[in-house]
């Protein structure tokens, strides 16, 4: 099977070489220096699993030049996906899967709105990782796990597939009965935790510890089911205790991707969180109150973020 990792970051970059290390015809899609250090040296792994290097087959930035993929993983932030999708399109094949790993809860529609819907699976993972430095990808904690199933939670042969080659290359997976509800319980935590968090400024701890943040979060948590559930998705009061068990839980110190690169100034994913959950509430005639304060807040650094980054 030819795999094709497009976005060699954190996710992409820890997924992509446990599989090419597993010794499958893995190719790449970085970029940059990124993309240079990987062609000269190969892609470095620190992992709290275990360091390894690997050589991809083909590390490139140009999609036109990779074998003809039958898995493409996707690495990139959910923002990417619209343009990546349509760099795809001439190589997707009429059996080419799809596997979006992105956070966020509407990176399938973007995708179908681009893509053939037969080609696309619906996917989440678990872990932290990040680029440490071109080349090298850090695996600093979180026990990594990709969450994946077709969108009509049948388990075809294409899922038991995949199933079998993550297995092969180690990486803990799960097919759940309902992949949507799998997607929103991640989508509720991350989406909880980022926004405020980012506005705040502060790891969890901190927001714990102020009764009135604490009470904000749980606020936009319950906005975030409501509109999960004017959309079908089966969420109740047991997903609000599960989450917050999760984040009673966390350490002190703990921050989330989203919410490092709203601190660190960078273009995040605020558009696919609390943007988006103040679109589809207005959509649905779902009130959002707490999600629009944190969306509105962000919106003006969040816009500064993407003009420098042009
Ligand atoms: N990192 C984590 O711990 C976790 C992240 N997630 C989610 O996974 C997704 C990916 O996150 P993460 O891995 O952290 O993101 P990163 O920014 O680390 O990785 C994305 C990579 O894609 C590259 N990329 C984007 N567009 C292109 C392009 N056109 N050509 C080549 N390369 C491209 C980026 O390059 P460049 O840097 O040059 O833009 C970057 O290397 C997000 O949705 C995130 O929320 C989920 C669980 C945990
Ligand atoms: C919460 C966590 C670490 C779980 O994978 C994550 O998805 C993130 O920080 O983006």
């Amino acid at each position: 099977m030819e795999i094709l990792v497009y976005g060699v970051g954190g996710v992409g970059g820890y997924f992509g070489g446990r599989l090419a290390d597993a010794g499958l015809n893995v190719s790449m899609v970085a970029r940059g220096e990124h993309l240079k250090a990987i062609q000269e040296n190969g892609l470095e792994v620190e992992s709290i699993k275990g360091n390894f290097k690997v050589n991809p087959k083909m590390v490139t930035s140009e999609v036109s030049e990779v074998p003809k993929p039958d898995l493409i993983i996707l690495g990139i932030k959910s923002w990417q996906i619209p343009e990546v999708a349509i760099e795809l399109r001439p190589i997707i094949g009429e059996n080419t899967i799809i596997l979006p790993l992105q956070n966020g809860a509407d990176n399938y529609e973007k995708l179908v709105e681009i893509l053939p819907q037969r080609n696309i699976l619906a996917g989440l993972c678990f872990i932290v990782s990040f680029v440490e430095k071109p080349g090298k990808i850090r695996h600093a904690s979180y026990e990594p796990k990709i969450v994946f199933g077709e969108k009509d939670n049948s388990k075809s042969e294409r899922i038991l597939k995949i199933h079998d080659i993550l297995d092969e290359a180690g990486i803990e997976n799960k097919i759940p009965d309902n992949i949507d509800l799998e997607i929103w319980k991640k989508f509720l935590f991350i989406c909880t935790v980022s926004g405020i968090g980012g506005l705040t400024r502060v790891p969890i701890d901190k927001i714990r510890e102020s009764e009135f943040l604490y009470g904000m979060m749980r606020d936009s948590a319950k906005e975030i089911i409501e509109v999960g559930k004017a959309k079908g998705i089966p969420l109740d009061n047991e997903h609000l205790e599960m989450v917050f068990e999760i984040i009673n839980g966390q350490p002190r110190g703990t921050t989330a991707s989203t919410q490092r690169d709203i601190m660190n100034g960078k273009a995040s994913e605020l558009e696919n969180f609390n943007g988006y959950i103040v679109r589809e509430g207005a959509r649905l005639g779902v009130k959002t109150p707490v999600n629009r304060y944190i969306y509105e807040c962000l919106k003006p650094m969040e816009e500064a973020a993407r003009r420098s980054s042009q």
